[in-house]
């Protein structure tokens, strides 16, 4: 039987279009940080939908892991308790297959989740001005840290405090007050896209 050669401009074959068309593979996980009320769960899971990553957030899964809310977590063991299961959590996470990570407001306070967030993924600090975080977690009661006297001055001065720790993150993303979190999701993507070398393309 003749073989017939492929010209230079013949199509391709099947398995060539295919491999073309195979998204690229993100290698490490995206970790966003920042204060309570940053948007680390609303943008982080809008980027995972839009990159057809994982998203998990940290919050979420010591929540479901003791089928407590994070408020009665507090209230029942303790801030110290709850951030031994944020580390614990945060590095199943981090071990696992890379996607988008949302993590508590605190997380990046401690220098071992600095450390292990280092070592397995890029660190995306939201920085957001206290009116827009203000604005936005005074509706709901459920950050405990919030349930003082004056929860404004708290958020304050829990930001004047971790400002210049969360300054170390890999990349800063300046949050605005006037985004849609869609609108900050596309933004930050043209922010990493420069960054990441293998970023995977976004809707
Ligand atoms: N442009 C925006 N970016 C982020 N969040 C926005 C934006 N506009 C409105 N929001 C709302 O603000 C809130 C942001 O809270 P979110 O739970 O995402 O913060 P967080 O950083 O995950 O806080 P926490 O540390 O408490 O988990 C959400 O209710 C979200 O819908
Ligand atoms: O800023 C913080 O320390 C916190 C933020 C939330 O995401 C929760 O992790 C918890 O309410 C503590
Ligand atoms: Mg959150």
């Amino acid at each position: 039987m003749a073989i017939r050669k492929r010209s230079r401009h013949s199509v391709p074959p099947a398995t060539t279009i295919r491999r073309k068309k195979r998204r690229r593979k993100m290698k490490r996980h995206i970790v966003m940080i920042g204060m309570m009320g940053a948007g680390k769960t609303a943008i982080g899971s809008e980027l995972a939908r839009r990159l057809h990553v994982p998203f998990t957030d940290s919050d979420a899964e010591i929540e479901s892991a003791a089928a407590m809310s994070i408020s009665e977590i507090f209230a029942r063991d303790g801030e110290a308790f709850f951030r031994d299961r944020e580390t614990q959590v945060l590095s199943r996470i981090l071990k696992g297959p890379p996607g988008v990570v949302s993590t508590g407001g605190g997380a990046w306070m401690q220098a071992g989740n600095r450390e292990l967030i280092r070592a397995h993924g890029l660190s995306v600090w939201l920085n957001c001005d206290l009116e827009t975080l203000w604005h936005r977690v005074r509706q709901r009661s459920t950050r405990p840290l919030l349930k003082t006297a004056d929860p404004k001055g708290t958020l304050a001065r829990l930001l004047e405090q971790r400002a210049p720790v969360y300054a170390g993150a890999d990349v800063t993303f300046e949050a605005r007050a006037d985004d849609s979190i869609e609108a900050a999701a596309t933004r930050l993507i043209d922010q990493l896209r420069g960054i990441v070398p293998e970023f995977p393309e976004a809707k």
